[in-house]
């Protein structure tokens, strides 16, 4: 039986690169799922840093050789196309970002970056942000909270205020719960059975497609028309570039809080974590922005020139980022039969792009299981061709900078109004996902107690 997969996965045409294909159907899922990064680091021991498996119910290749990932990145032109699981595409939508290719990907990004762009998180998300994040953040004192469920709170609310605005306050709680149920069900086997959560999320992306297009109704029906918000800016007509289709601004609403969602909500919480368990770290982060606050008022804002100013502050992100190490990889798929690397790759195999390894090779980070954001203020670090936390090449997370925008502004707050200490026994999962099974609990207490 276990030669089946090897067999089957044969071809004649050409050599496929080294590796076992494991059970039929699992592959080596089990181990995979079992062993965790450990999996990786034993086949690379054995096969080298480009081998084939089983994964997921899917012939993958796993590459984790530097050059290689560069060349896969940068060439979905060849047909190297992203390729991740079918529920994910049939919950997001097909429209979504990773379901569109060539041209098409190329205008759906184009309206992306629009709404994204330097001046509009300027002029129209980061007063929203702000303003999100100083009433998210009130009335923590004295009090236990589960900082992952804020992060996550924190993540979805602020991405809806700065998409629907001014309505976000209505449509924020049957919303938030369609929207948990869309994420469990795009992480979940497509198995389209009751009581599934491929089919409660199936169900949720139909109930929020319901919410954003009465929302989208509403708008074109009443006469206020400017709206200062994604959702206006989608809607314009004049002077508008891209013209989207009422499903295109849905499906680019529905990935823009997909995939702003865990990133910022792991990523915050995780921030969380290390200050707490490094006080030199968060000792010189809160002079960062003490010394912020000291110019200002209490109710003044933070614009775009403090947040230039967080250098410590985006360095405490990139190293939390690359510590816990929010994202393992990125999925790719083969569009053909292809040569990479001198193998065969046939057609429809998915290529797993797993950066984690890179976080901790202590050539390019010295000293790397060390919480040490110091070693980021090296600018040239971050713009270094290794760097992958946020993806690289064509596909790129154009999100970045907001992303970074909304964590330093809840930093901001959190650690300008509070002190905490954790309250201790909680679990921490390291893998597939970066999460805390039954939550992480802090108790806050007022700074200026
Ligand atoms: C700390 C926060 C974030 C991290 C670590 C992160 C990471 C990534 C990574 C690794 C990719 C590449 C995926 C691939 O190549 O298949 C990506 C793509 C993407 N990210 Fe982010 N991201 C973050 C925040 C955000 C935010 C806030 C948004 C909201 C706009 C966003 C929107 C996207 C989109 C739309 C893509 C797909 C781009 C495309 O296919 O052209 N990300 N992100």
């Amino acid at each position: 039986l276990l030669k089946w997969n090897d067999v089957k996965h044969r071809r004649k045409k050409g050599l496929l690169p080294p590796g076992t294909m494991g059970w039929p159907l699992f592959g080596e899922t089990t181990e995979f799922l079992k062993q965790g990064p450990n999996f990786m680091k034993n086949h690379r021991a054995r096969y080298g840093s480009f081998f084939k498996s089983h994964l997921l119910g899917c012939p993958t290749i796993v590459s984790m050789d530097a050059e290689i990932n560069r060349y896969i990145l940068m060439n979905e032109a060849k047909g190297i196309i992203p390729g991740y699981p079918k529920s994910m595409l049939d919950i997001l939508g097909k429209c979504n970002i990773a379901a569109v290719h060539g041209s098409t990907h190329k205008y759906m990004r184009g309206a992306l970056l629009s709404l994204i762009s330097p001046t509009m998180i300027r002029d129209q998300l980061l007063p929203k942000i702000d303003h999100f994040m100083r009433t998210h953040l009130s009335n923590w004192n004295q009090n236990v909270i589960n900082i992952q469920h804020k992060t996550k709170e924190m993540a979805f609310l602020s991405s809806l205020k700065q998409i629907a605005g001014i309505e976000s306050a209505s449509i924020a709680k049957p919303f938030m719960t369609e929207f948990f149920k869309l994420v469990l069900g795009t992480l979940s086997l497509p198995i389209d059975l009751p009581g599934t959560n491929y089919r409660r999320g199936i169900q949720a992306r139909k109930n929020i497609v319901n919410i954003l297009s009465k929302l989208l109704e509403e708008r074109r029906a009443s006469d206020e028309e400017i709206h200062l918000d994604m959702l206006g800016c989608l809607m314009r007509k004049e002077g508008n570039r891209y013209k989207l289709t009422d499903e295109e601004i849905i499906d680019l609403i529905i990935t823009i809080m997909y995939s702003g969602y865990e990133t910022v909500s792991t990523t915050s919480m995780m921030a969380v974590k290390y200050l707490h368990d490094h006080p030199k770290v968060l000792e010189e982060l809160r002079k960062e922005h003490l010394s912020i606050r000291e110019r200002k008022q209490p109710d003044d804002p933070i614009n775009c020139k403090d947040l230039k100013s967080m250098r410590f502050t985006r360095a405490v992100i990139y190293e939390t980022s690359r510590l816990a190490t929010i994202v393992n990889g990125v999925l790719r798929k083969t569009t053909h039969d292809m040569e990479l690397n001198g193998y065969l790759i046939p057609k429809g195999w998915r290529i797993y792009v797993y950066t984690r390894e890179i976080n901790y090779d202590p050539c390019l980070y010295p000293d790397p299981l060390t919480f040490n954001p110091w070693r980021w203020l090296d600018k040239s670090v971050e713009s270094q061709s290794h760097f992958l936390i946020f993806g690289g090449g064509t596909r790129q997370c154009p999100g970045k900078e907001l992303g970074i925008a909304e964590i330093c502004t809840f930093l901001h707050y959190f650690v300008t109004r509070y002190r905490w200490e954790e309250v201790g026994g909680d679990k921490l999962m390291k893998f597939p996902r970066v999460e805390a099974p039954n939550g992480l609990h802090i108790r806050v207490s007022s700074l200026s107690n």
